[in-house]
């Protein structure tokens, strides 16, 4: 569902972050993205979301060739993709429980139709009592299972998480990781970006290692 051919990124006139990345991700595939910071994690997480162009190489998504489209067709492909991002970029004027629903809304669906959905999962990830508060009241790590349930809600084909555990407590880092994998076993293809080896090895998953702008996979 993604590939990269020969792909390579600089910002502006600086040095290649990102060289020669060949590999694809398959359907209902699990990975870790990893590598120093700096190596160039959340740029190639950049890139899949139609963020930012390769500076060369060819890179296809969902069998489109992304160089190739644009517009609507650019913004449908995103809509089939969830994205927890390291800053969250949840909506301050919307509460959480609407912040989480808010993919379900964009898809034209009917509020009666899946609230208890948004309500379960809010409870889930533990965020059952704070569904009526606005995100800037929030703390780090409850912002942080808002922005996941929000990506998961809509079952997307493909999930991008960028340190999606990077602020809360082990055990909650567990129980997340099951959602992740759950979300999985549903069919969606999860490429999770960490740095965290102790969450790696609780699941026995394909590695992406990124490091001097090289892609090195492990299976
Ligand atoms: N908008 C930008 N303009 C210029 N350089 C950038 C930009 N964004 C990232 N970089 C540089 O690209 C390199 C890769 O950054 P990136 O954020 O992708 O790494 P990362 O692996 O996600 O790091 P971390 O684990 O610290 O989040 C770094 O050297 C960074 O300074």
């Amino acid at each position: 569902m993604v590939r990269f051919d020969n792909v390579g990124l600089r910002y502006g006139m600086g040095p290649e972050v990102l060289r020669d990345l060949t590999f694809s991700i398959e359907p209902r595939s699990f990975q870790f993205l990893t590598g120093p910071s700096g190596a160039g994690k959340t740029t190639l997480l950049r890139l899949i979301l139609l963020a930012l162009k390769p500076t060369r190489g060819l890179i296809t998504l969902f069998g489109e060739d992304v160089s190739q489209i644009g517009g609507d067709a650019l913004t449908a492909l995103r809509r089939r993709m969830g994205v927890v991002f390291q800053d969250f970029r949840l909506l301050d004027h919307l509460t959480t429980y609407e912040n989480v629903a808010l993919p379900l809304r964009v898809q034209g669906r009917e509020e009666a139709g899946y609230r208890a959905e948004v309500v379960e999962l809010l409870r889930w990830v533990g965020l059952g009592e704070r569904m009526h508060v606005l995100p800037p009241v929030l703390s780090g790590g409850e912002k942080q299972r808002a922005a996941i349930a929000r990506a998961l809600i809509a079952r997307p084909e493909l999930l991008l998480a960028d340190e999606p555990t990077g602020n809360v407590d082990p055990s909650l880092a567990r129980r997340l990781l099951r959602l992740f994998v759950e979300l999985n076993r549903l069919g969606t293809s999860v490429i999770i970006a960490t740095h965290d080896l102790a969450l790696m090895d609780q699941v026995d998953a394909r590695r992406l290692v990124l490091g001097e702008g090289r892609l090195h996979i492990y299976e």
